[in-house]
């Protein structure tokens, strides 16, 4: 995409920190939707908040965003304070978030020109910004057609591009594909990518969909009930579970299997059936041909050998005990709704 010489004002050199919260919470009535969270977010990263439905997600966003005050702790975005200096967070920062209300009448590129008056941009600063941005979201004509006609795929792009007007220093994304279709979603991470890696530009997403952190995020934190359960790189998270599994299904018994096995260096066998041996390795990719070859040495039948690394929900259900998917309907605290805004 194409960028322009606009300067954000102030920006903070790279290496600093973007965004940090120290203790930072929010409690509605007796809930604590988030319950004490410690961030660090480095100038030019890419940061996904991964955690289920109701995890605290949103919430934590809105009050980085100075959407919802916190009841609890502190949080610098940009280097100020979400409290004591909103103005200036506000001025620094762009948002897209899941409750976008976007007026169904009013066009594309509309939306994008009113926004950029609202930062105060100059009438030729608006049209350079708001046509580098089409061409970014690529909608074609249909950025002067009004946005009731749009896809979800397409109200989406729009969105993120109204949040990127006024060239922020940080964009909040929250759960950015939600609901888009996988080609939509792939956009969406292009587009993602490419504003980190051109701009410099620090994002915090929040998502439900492992894939989405594993291949955005530069860093994760797995966020559940509030807290931030498991923090760092995709690989480093994974590693944190163990090893790679190395599984082979056999004919015939475990304990001929296990002591064919035996002597392989860095294996550990996790569970041994009758049918199914399971093994832990650091390396699980070096261990795959040794072991086939024990096996057969030993006499035993393998119908096949399969090779699993650790995924981030193994992450997720290591730290809380559940598998992501399975958590979507278990926080409905709707009768506290607004009850302590
Ligand atoms: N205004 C409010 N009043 C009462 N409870 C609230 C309010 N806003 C959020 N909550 C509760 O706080 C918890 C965290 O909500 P939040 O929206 O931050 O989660 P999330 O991780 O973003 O989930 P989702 O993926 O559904 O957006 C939920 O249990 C939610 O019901």
């Amino acid at each position: 995409m194409h960028t322009t010489t606009q300067q954000s004002p102030s920006a903070a050199p790279p290496g600093t920190a973007a965004i940090t919260t120290s203790g930072l919470a929010r409690r509605f009535g007796e809930f604590d939707a988030v319950a004490g969270i410690d961030l660090e977010i480095r100038t030019g990263e890419i940061y996904g908040l991964l955690g289920p439905n109701g995890a605290g997600k949103s919430t934590t966003v809105r009050m980085l965003c100075t959407l919802l005050g916190p009841t609890g702790g502190s949080a610098t975005v940009a280097g100020f304070d979400v409290t004591e200096q909103p103005n200036e967070v506000r001025l620094r920062i762009g948002a897209a978030l899941q409750e976008a209300a976007l007026d169904p009448k009013q066009s594309g590129i509309e939306l994008l020109r009113l926004q950029g008056r609202l930062y105060g941009l100059h009438r030729d600063e608006v049209d350079r910004r708001v046509a580098d941005l089409t061409q970014m979201i690529d909608l074609g004509e249909a950025i002067e057609r009004p946005i009731g006609t749009y896809s979800g795929g397409m109200r989406r792009r729009l969105d993120l591009a109204a949040a990127l007007v006024h060239n922020p220093d940080v964009l909040f994304l929250d759960e950015p594909t939600t609901g888009l279709d996988p080609v939509s979603r792939a956009r969406v991470w292009d587009e993602v990518r490419t504003l980190n890696e051109q701009l410099g530009m620090t994002i915090l997403l929040t998502t439900q969909y492992l894939e989405e952190a594993d291949v955005l995020a530069h860093r994760v934190g797995i966020i559940d009930g509030g807290r931030l359960v498991a923090e760092g790189t995709p690989a480093e998270l994974k590693r944190q579970v163990g090893a790679d599994l190395v599984i082979a299904r056999i004919d015939g018994a475990a304990s001929d299997a296990v002591a064919a096995v035996e002597s392989i260096d860095d294996l550990e066998v996790v569970d041994a059936t009758d049918g199914e041996l399971v093994l832990a390795t650091t390396h699980g990719a070096a261990k795959v041909g040794p072991v086939a070859v024990a096996l057969a040495d030993a006499g035993v039948e393998l119908r096949d050998l399969t090779l699993r690394t650790p995924t981030l929900d193994d992450v997720f259900l290591e730290m809380t005990g559940n598998r992501m998917q399975h958590d979507e309907f278990e926080h409905a605290h709707d009768e506290q709704e607004g009850a302590a805004r």
